[in-house]
């Protein structure tokens, strides 16, 4: 299994969102990290055969998947950001719609429904209608549909929104254990949700691939840069103002700030040890700021 991106290009007009962004991947789970804008959902579209690329190409085993996107719809599980579930149907009638949609053999589609009901944890209320569902059960719902032909390729746009942290854990747990032997790409701008599962992170910058490696490789990239420093009340707007934080901590001496910073911030500045989530703000200041 080998998916690779060769300098996809999209523009609308003369806007450009993705800047020759090329890629591969190997079975495994790959967190795609960037700010809203940075061009994650145009990417997954594109590589879902929804919207065409201005230029560049995807092959999937050598193979181009446009020439044959039939081909490569069959190994392709998709959970888009805006998906719509019936709120009228049940977990298990919207389930056999979608195997109906894919094509699945009537037989076979109730035995794999049930199946993969049961592992998202929706196998005691696959008989409720949707729109009883909460957040998290909706998307443990999107994720089951995303796996009905049993994808080589599996697409999560932005999985986690709106889920509280329980909710979140419960869904990184299930990637993990889905992502055996498939090529997993799952979008966020939440940190958290990549930090342990993926194997590797993408980083995804106004459209160019900034970096990419494994979550610690890549905290390396910024050593040096954080910084944490005891701020007095008299002076605290004004650092804050000059830099970039990553967090504030109220205690009797002071402010203790955790500051991104090329250079030393204050005269008491002391570095840490980066975490990816410094890292992420390192990467996305501009566009954390707007
Ligand atoms: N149909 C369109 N016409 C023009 N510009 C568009 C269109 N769709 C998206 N864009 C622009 O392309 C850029 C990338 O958008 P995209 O939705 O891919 O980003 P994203 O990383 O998925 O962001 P988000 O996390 O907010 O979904 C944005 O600047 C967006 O405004």
């Amino acid at each position: 299994m080998l998916l690779e991106l060769h300098n996809i290009t999209k523009k609308y007009d003369d806007t450009v969102v993705l800047d020759h962004v090329s890629f591969r991947l190997k079975p495994g789970v790959y967190g795609l990290l960037g700010a809203n804008g940075s061009g994650k959902t145009t990417l997954f579209r594109i590589l879902c055969g929804v919207m065409k690329q201005t230029a560049g190409t995807i092959t999937y085993n050598h193979d181009d998947v446009q020439s044959n996107p039939g081909a490569f719809r069959s190994i392709l599980g998709f959970l888009p950001q805006d998906f719509s579930y019936y709120p009228d149907f049940t977990g298990m009638k919207f389930m056999l719609y979608i195997a109906a949609l894919k094509g699945i053999n009537k037989n076979f589609a109730k035995k794999r429904c049930l199946e993969l009901l049961k592992l998202v944890g929706l196998e005691d209320v696959k008989h409720k209608k949707i729109k009883k569902y909460s957040g998290g059960m909706k998307q443990r719902l999107g994720i089951a549909q995303a796996m009905i032909n049993d994808p080589e390729v599996l697409i999560l746009d932005e999985p986690t929104v709106g889920l509280d942290p329980k909710e979140r854990v419960r869904f990184r747990n299930l990637i993990s254990s889905f992502s055996e032997n498939k090529i997993v790409i799952l979008s966020t701008h939440i940190v958290s949700d990549v930090e342990y599962i993926a194997d590797e992170i993408l980083v995804l910058k106004q459209g160019k691939l900034e970096n990419r490696g494994a979550s610690s490789e890549l905290v390396n990239t910024i050593q040096g840069y954080v910084w944490e420093s005891i701020v007095e009340k008299n002076r605290l707007d004004e650092v804050v103002a000059k830099h970039v934080i990553s967090n504030q901590k109220h205690e009797a001496t002071g402010t203790v700030l955790r500051i991104i910073s090329n250079e030393k911030p204050t005269h008491n500045a002391e570095q840490v040890q980066p975490t990816l989530e410094d890292l992420y703000l390192y990467y996305f200041r501009e566009d954390t700021e707007k």
